[in-house]
Parts: structure tokens; sequence; C-alpha cells
């Protein structure tokens, strides 16, 4: 009998198929790539997102290895597919063989049957082989495809949380928004990049933890499955489903005939059939499954906010408890999660819909291909094994083309993460352009110079400040509560974008900001105290010494233990914490935000001295409603909260002997 192609052959018609298939494989994908990347919507803010792992020299070489890899991979995945589609040719084609045979009877017939007897051993022998491969090609593949996937998500991973962090975006993206009503004025203008215009603002970003962790690992996963497919042989890609269009298309081709319509004869009818079908069912599911990009989208924003709020409950735990504030705190989360539930169900529906219909069309495509062939069996045109195979080309040709159709709902989920990942992108980049305080590095002297502070919505808070401080200085801020004091302190560490001004103070390294409340990291307490030193930069040593004079000895056999210790610290003793870091960290200058509103008076004289004894050098700026911090200070700013402030210097202060 003669086989449907030459097997005997095969490996190398197969490598130089794989070989032609990767290079036009290759040169499509760059191509398509770098136009969608420039030209198209959702193209430009992917490479945005990803452009960097082809690129950057540290991933670009394993990028493109792992990618050509898995391009590599899915071609053959489809050759073995197209393989096993001559293999079931020639299966049937065999057993038909041997029935004529058993049919016809006498040698002619045990002739036939013979035939069929060893095309049907033969088929076993090639599907054993093609088995094989196809198991061991899988495997690799699950593993090359985990790989990409891991490297990738590790670079984007390490490069938006680094994004995040730098010029403190974390931090001024809050202002994003806010800034709209600044972008005219002249001095907001002067410092932004040009190319900002009011109207460009970006609308805000939620929820960065999510961006960052849910959103890439989105892409990285669902991205990389959507282009070279899933580990198994049913999951398609576009570049599977592309190879396979291809493929697929020859062989239906060659066994397509011709099938008279209403009188009119059509020629290579199949081919026709299942593009016609394939695109009028793919623009229908389209059609209703666009909404899933916007409903994706939100479904992202929901969960992230409720996740929130139940983060929230438990960072204020021990507020909501003593407030009694569980059903205030319930309502809200159930309000959210109600949110969540609602837009689920819009996602359902549409859903349902998607998937009914296209499972519906799937189910037709089953037998469709029968139903079209079997005049031309039934009148002997063709054999079995020859209708084998052009359902099972049609099938794969169906699935190939459908992919674009059911992968739809993939695609709408990844296209929200990408929007999402690029909107935090932005925001980084925005946050960063958005104005900031004019620093210059002095050793040893701190000045602000024409320090203008206002409100987000243009409000004088402080007015042309200049102040002048030498080593050892201090200078105590007063003011009545919302007069500006954490805000000019904020303006002072680059937080705060709306204020103008040259400030000039000793170098990053040697300048501390402390909030009224020290953030305590979580960690062992070694780790909390050196804040934002790393332990061993300070010395255990070193940390129990200042322990021991922050009036902590009872916190020094317990460096090492991990607890969440900002809520096993007092806020005084927290803030006695903050106290050990100046003396940790020896900065030239340190800018205290109310930083001993928890402790007693006793105690803050204390801590007060030992730093004045301890850095004599140090520049001391303190936020302070109490007139008992003022003996510790040389000079005091009173801001009144409508641009005006004085300046005036302490008399008889204790600290005054500082420089003896
Ligand atoms: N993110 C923000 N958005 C809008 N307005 C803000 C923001 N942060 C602060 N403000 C406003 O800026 C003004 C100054 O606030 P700031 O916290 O500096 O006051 P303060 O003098 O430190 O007050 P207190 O003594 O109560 O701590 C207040 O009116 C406050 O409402």
């Amino acid at each position: 009998m003669e086989y449907s192609i030459d097997w005997g052959n095969e490996v190398w018609a197969s490598l130089k198929w794989l070989a032609i298939a990767f290079g036009i494989a290759a040169v499509a994908m760059l191509v398509i790539g770098f136009l969608l990347a420039r030209f198209s919507r959702w193209g430009r803010p992917l490479w945005r997102v990803i452009g960097g792992f082809f690129t950057e020299p540290g991933t670009r070489l394993k990028a493109w290895g792992l990618a050509a890899l898995l391009t590599v991979l899915a071609l053959l995945g489809v050759r073995i597919t197209v393989l096993f589609s001559y293999f079931s040719n020639d299966l049937f084609t065999g057993l038909q063989t041997a029935a004529e045979g058993l049919g016809a009877g006498g040698p002619q017939g045990a002739e036939m049957l013979q035939m069929g007897k060893d095309a049907f051993w033969h088929s076993m022998a090639v599907f054993g082989i093609l088995a094989t491969i196809h198991v061991v090609r899988t495997m690799i593949e699950i593993y090359v495809g985990a790989a990409f996937e891991i490297n990738l998500r590790r670079w984007m991973t390490g490069g938006a949380a680094a994004d995040w962090m730098n010029g403190r975006a974390f931090y001024r993206n809050r202002f994003v928004d806010l800034s709209a009503g600044l972008m005219r004025r002249k001095w907001f203008r002067r410092t932004s990049e040009p190319s900002q215009k009011p109207t460009d603002i970006h609308p805000g970003v939620d929820n960065p933890d999510q961006r960052i962790q849910a959103d890439i690992t989105n892409v990285a996963s669902v991205g990389s499955s959507l282009l070279w497919g899933g580990g198994g042989s049913s999951t398609n890609g576009v570049l599977t489903a592309v190879a396979s269009i291809v493929s697929f298309s020859k062989i239906l081709w060659d066994l397509s005939g011709p099938v008279t319509l209403l009188g009119v004869e059509i020629p290579r009818m199949m081919m026709w059939l299942v593009l016609v079908y394939v695109l009028v069912t793919s623009v229908v599911a389209f059609a209703i499954g666009r909404p899933l990009i916007r409903l994706n989208f939100w479904q992202e924003r929901l969960t992230a906010n409720f996740r929130y709020a139940l983060v929230r409950v438990r960072d204020g735990a021990e507020n909501i408890a003593f407030y009694r504030g569980e059903r205030v705190e319930h309502n809200g989360l159930m309000s959210r999660f109600a949110a969540v539930i609602k837009n689920y169900w819009q996602i359902i529906h549409v859903q349902m819909a998607f998937v009914g219909w296209n499972f519906s069309v799937s189910q037709l495509a089953v037998v469709f291909p029968y139903l079209v062939q079997i005049p031309r069996f039934f009148d002997g045109q063709i054999k079995l094994g020859d209708m084998q195979q052009t359902a099972s080309a049609f099938g794969e040709m169906h699935d190939a083309l459908s992919f674009f159709r059911t992968a739809y709902d993939d695609f709408t989920g990844l296209r929200a993460s990408i929007i999402r990942l690029d909107g935090l992108a932005d925001a980084d980049v925005k946050s960063r352009a958005m104005p900031e305080i004019t620093t210059v590095d002095r050793d040893r002297a701190v000045r602000l110079a024409d320090i203008t502070v206002t409100t987000p919505t243009g409000d004088e808070l402080i007015r042309a400040l200049n102040v002048s401080l030498d080593p050892g200085d201090a200078l105590v801020v007063k003011g009545r509560s919302g007069s500006g004091k954490t805000t000019l302190l904020r303006g002072l560490a680059g937080l705060w974008p709306f204020i103008d001004g040259e400030f000039s103070r000793p170098p990053d390294a040697h300048t501390l900001f402390l909030s009224q409340m020290p953030y305590i990291p979580l960690g062992d307490l070694r780790t909390a105290v050196a804040y934002p030193a790393l332990p061993d930069d300070v010395g255990d040593e070193g940390i129990k010494q200042a322990l021991e004079k922050v009036f902590l000895p009872h916190l020094v056999g317990r460096l090492y233990d991990e607890e969440d210790w900002a809520k096993v610290l007092s806020p005084g003793e927290q803030q006695r914490v903050a106290f050990a870091r100046i003396l940790l960290t020896k900065p030239q200058a340190v800018f205290m935000d109310e930083a001993t509103s928890a402790v007693d008076e006793g105690l803050e004289y204390a801590l007060y001295r030992l730093v004045r004894t301890e850095l004599p050098d140090t520049i001391l700026v303190s936020v302070s409603h109490r007139s008992t911090t003022d003996q510790h200070h040389t000079e005091v700013l009173e801001l009144t909260g409508d641009g005006a402030w004085t300046l005036s210097p302490i008399d008889s202060s204790p600290s005054l002997d500082k420089r003896s």
C-alpha cells in the first residue's frame, strides 16, 4: 500500500521544514512585533513594560535565547500535529484496505488483507516514534516556557519596584492628580517638563502593590502562553495558530474537492468553508466579548480595593478595637466586596454568552467536515483515510483560526494588566516630573532661601521663607494646627511638590528626617533600630549602646527577636527608637516632626540633652507644639498659616552651651 508521505525521508524533511518555518516565523515576529510596538494602541504600552527585558544587557541574551527556543519548540509541535494527521490517514486507509481484502476474499483479498495489516503495524511504529517525540517536546516546552516566564517576571518586578521607588514616586504619585490645578502656575511650569500640558494629566494610580504583583504575573504568564501556546498540544498560541493555519491549509487544499452548490461547482470547497465559518463566528465572538476588556480592568481594581481594605483593618486593628469600630469596618468591607461581586456577575453574564457561542460553534465544527465530505466518500471518490485526514485538518485549521476567538478572553485580561502597568509607569514618570525643591549640598550648614510652600489647591502656607543655621544651631518650628509645619518638612525632604525656593543642607547621607511616628520595618529589632542603615553597617554593639542611651535597656537582649515591632513597642518607645537612630546615624542635620510628642516632659528633656551632648554640632530642626521643647533650641520660627512667618532667637536656653 502506498503511504500518504515518505516516512523514511521524514526526519530530514521535517528538519528542513523546521529551519524554513523558524526563519519565516522569526522574521515575521520581529517585523510584526516592531510594527505593533511602534504603532498599535496596545503594543506601545506592552513594549514599554517588557521592552527592556529584550534590550538590557543583563537579560537580553537570555530573553532572545529562550524566545528562539520556544519558537522552535512551538513549531516542532505544529509539525508533529501535521505528521499525526498523515499517520491517521495511513492508519485508516490501511484499515480500509484490510476490510476490503476481507470482503473480497480469495488470493487477491488475502494480499490486500496483508497489505492492510502491514500498514496498520507500520502506523503503530510511526505513532510510537511521534508520540515519544511529542511527549519529550512537551516536557521541554513546559520547562523552557516556565524559565522564560520566571525570567520575565523577575525582570519586570525588579524594574517596576525600582521605578516605583525612584525619585520617591511611591509617595509623590498621590499628587499626580492634584497637580492639575497647579499646572497653570508660573513656577510650576518653570520646573516641570516642557512636554507636560494641563490636559496631559494621568488619572492617578490605584493599588500599585496589586499592579506590581498580580498584573506582572499575569503579563508574564498569559503573555508568553498567548504567543507560544501552553505545554499541551491543545493549547494554541499566536505562533502555533499561524503555523498550523499555514500547514493545514496546504493539506486541506490538497484534499478538498469541489462541491456543487445550487448547481454551481465550487472547487476546494472545504478550504473556503473553514475560512468563512471561522471568520463569521469570530466576528460575532469579538462583538460579544468586547465588554470584557473594561470589566476585567475593573475586576482587578475592585479586588485590590477590597484586599487593601482588609489590610487596613489588620494595620489599624488596635485603633478599631478601641473604638469598637467593627460595624463600620464590616460595612466598609462588605460594600467593597459587593462591588467586586457586582462586577463579577457582569463578567459572568458576558462570559455565558461568549463561551456559549464559542462552544456551540466548536461543537458544530466536529461534524461539519463529515457532512460536507460524505457524498464524495459514498461515491467512492475519496478513501476513508482521506476523509479522516480532511476532518482532522479541518479540525486543526478550525482550532487554529478560532484561537483568536476563544483566547479573546485571555487577551482582554492581558490588555487590562498592560493598561494598569503602563498607568503605573506613567504615574512614576509624572511623579518625578513634578517640581521638587532645589537642593544644594553644603557641608555642615542649612540655608532656606525664598522658600514658598502652598497647598495642592494653591493656597500659600509659607511665603518666601529665609532661614540660616550653622553647626550646633537648633530651630523650633511652631504655629497653629494646619499652619504648614509638617508640610514645610515634607517640602524640604523632597516629598511635597508644591514648594519653590532653594534649600542648602548637608548631603543626603548626613541629613535625617524623622516623622512623628518612626517607621518600623518588618524583621528583627536590630533592623528596626538601625533603619534606614543596614544592621550590619552599624553593628550589634552600637545598636545595644544606642538602646541603652535612649532608655530602652530592656530591649538590648532582644536584638534578634522577630516581631511586628510597630505593634509591640509603645508610641513613646518607638519615638525613643527614633532617637537611637539619630545616635547611630550621627547626622549633620536632623529634622524632627513632633518627635517627642508621645513621651513625658522628663524623658523629652533627657532625649534632647542626650542629642545635644552626643552630637553638639548637629543642626536640629524640630516641629513642636510644646513650650518645653523651646529650651533645647536657639531660634523659633512661627508660622501663621497664611504665608506670613516670624523668626526670633530664644534666650536663656540651657542648650546654648552647645558650642562650648
Ligand atoms: N495631601 C494633601 N492634600 C491636600 N491638602 C493637604 C495635604 N496634606 C496637607 N494638606 C493641608 O495642608 C495644610 C498644612 O498641613 P500640615 O500637616 O503641614 O499642618 P501642621 O501645621 O503640621 O498641622 P499639625 O500641627 O496639626 O500637625 C493643612 O491645611 C492640610 O489640610
